[in-house]
């Protein structure tokens, strides 16, 4: 399977040069040349079966010849060892047609594990095969950040520096990222926003030399692995309430437009999705990019769901490209105006494209904490922040197809906003019980490419690939 960058200038690439690369060297990113195709028989042969048979059998396509399949299987048997739910990614009704997809089971309580353990191992794979290391460098509003780090502490292969934005995450988020005691992980709050951190990283990757002397990876949702490892749940969740042969759609909590990518691609690999709604919090730039065809970013405001609290959706030029029938110059005029306006206005039949697979909601605060609420009273079922706000924009897009919500994170990484929203403080598990005692240990930095460069590179103990002196 070869790779193509969204911006059209980029070379191709295989899929292990694609999941070391992140970003392409154009500034766009990578998708596959084709989506391989799943028949009916094969989704419907998906329920009941064990989450990793189905994992495997969704990804091998995208990973082609670049990993032996024996080696692939052993990866994602691995991976998903470290959820401790037998399901992985287990269904729960919460109405007579609607359902929530518990993606929070893995190592940090949030859907980032899913793909991030997968993808530790595939690179680290792909490292060891090239005899290199990398320096990845990731931006987070809150969980990338504490999965990749969960995912990457003491890799051989890696040095992982995250930027978080500075008193912009709940407590737990931070912890996760500030305690693993780990020499390879590098913690950074950056004075900003995560928009801020993640403008940081595409900069680092947009500076050829430094890419390449430090040689520059990528975990975010910009690498195509993490979309690829996102795929699979929309086929066991579907298959499992009867897919092909019953209607399901998918409400995403959504900031980078990652996970919602992930279920787009589901689709166009033969899931049967009737429709794919976008739930965003107050920071409800693509809710009105849905409505008014003009995506126009604002200031971030600060949200009891942080890790939404996004206004450059990344993934959202992934799906442009695609309405676009691949149209790379136009991605790249778009975003040329984005990085200097701060908008841009997507063309009528773009937008109309996309309206017919897509719908938006917008949830509010005061929302959110009622939904909390009314979820805790009527159905006994404690929601975290960003699952809150996909429910309640699902509630009102209810139909005859059967509507899954994604649970994008376990309530107890919020502890705050859902006691004050519902009266109960989620306790932690078992396995976070020491969490909050553990010592924390991180640096601060300002919102400056210079000054972060310096830093990654002084810590950096990959010099263009190869070990440091
Ligand atoms: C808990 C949670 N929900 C939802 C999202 C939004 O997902 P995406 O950025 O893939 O749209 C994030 C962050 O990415 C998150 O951490
Ligand atoms: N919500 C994310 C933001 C980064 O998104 P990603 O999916 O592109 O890594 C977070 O919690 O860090």
């Amino acid at each position: 399977m070869d790779y193509v960058s969204t911006r059209g200038e980029a070379p191709r690439l295989g899929f292990a040069d694609t999941l070391l690369t992140g970003l392409a060297a154009d500034g766009g990113l990578y998708v596959p040349s084709e989506w391989p195709q799943l028949s009916k028989e094969t989704i419907r042969g998906f329920a009941g079966r064990p989450y990793s048979e189905v994992a495997f059998e969704v990804m091998a396509p995208f990973v082609g010849d670049d990993i032996p399949a024996a080696d692939l299987k052993r990866m994602i048997d691995e991976a998903y060892a470290t959820f401790p739910h037998p399901a992985v990614a287990p269904l729960v009704q919460l109405g007579a047609n609607h359902f929530v997809l518990e993606l929070f089971h893995g190592p940090t309580l949030a859907f980032k594990d899913v793909a991030m353990q997968l993808i530790a191992r595939l690179m680290d794979h792909a490292l060891t095969e090239r005899g290199r290391r990398a320096t990845i460098v990731g931006a987070t509003s809150g969980d990338t950040g504490g999965a990749a780090i969960a995912a990457f502490a003491h890799s051989e292969r890696a040095d992982l520096f995250i930027l978080f934005p500075h008193g912009r995450v709940s407590p737990v988020q931070q912890r996760q990222m500030t305690t693993s005691g780990a020499g390879n992980v590098h913690a950074v709050a950056v004075d900003g926003t995560f928009d801020d951190c993640q403008a940081l990283v595409k900069a680092m990757f947009n500076d050829r030399r430094f890419r390449d002397e430090v040689a520059l990876s990528g975990v975010n949702s910009i690498n195509w692995g993490r979309i690829m490892a996102q795929i699979v749940y929309y086929f066991t969740a579907a298959a499992s309430l009867g897919a092909p042969d019953r209607k399901v759609s998918f409400t995403v909590p959504t900031g980078n437009f990652g996970d919602i990518f992930a279920g787009f691609v589901a689709k166009r690999m033969g899931l049967p999705i009737e429709r794919l709604i976008i739930a965003t919090n107050a920071n409800d730039i693509l809710d009105r990019t849905m409505k008014s065809g003009r995506y126009e970013t604002s200031g971030v405001e600060a949200t009891m769901s942080p890790s939404m609290d996004i206004q450059v959706s990344s993934n959202f030029e992934r799906l442009i490209f695609e309405a676009a029938g691949r149209d790379g110059d136009l991605v790249r005029r778009l975003m040329a105006q984005l990085s200097q306006s701060g908008s841009f206005n997507l063309p009528e039949d773009v937008a109309a494209t996309i309206r017919a697979e897509f719908d938006a909601g917008r949830t509010g605060e005061d929302e959110t904490a009622e939904t909390i609420r009314t979820v805790l009273d009527g159905q006994a079922y404690l929601l975290d922040p960003h699952t809150a706000v996909g429910v309640r924009v699902a509630e009102s897009h209810l139909g005859d197809a059967a509507m899954v919500t994604l649970g994008t994170a376990h309530p107890a990484k919020f502890p705050d906003s859902v006691k004050k929203a519902c009266g109960k403080s989620p306790e932690l598990p078992p396995s976070h019980s020491d969490l909050m005692q553990k010592s924390e240990s991180f640096d601060r930095i300002a919102n400056d490419l210079g000054q972060l460069q310096d830093y990654v590179r002084r810590r950096s103990r990959a010099k263009n690939g190869a070990e440091a002196a």
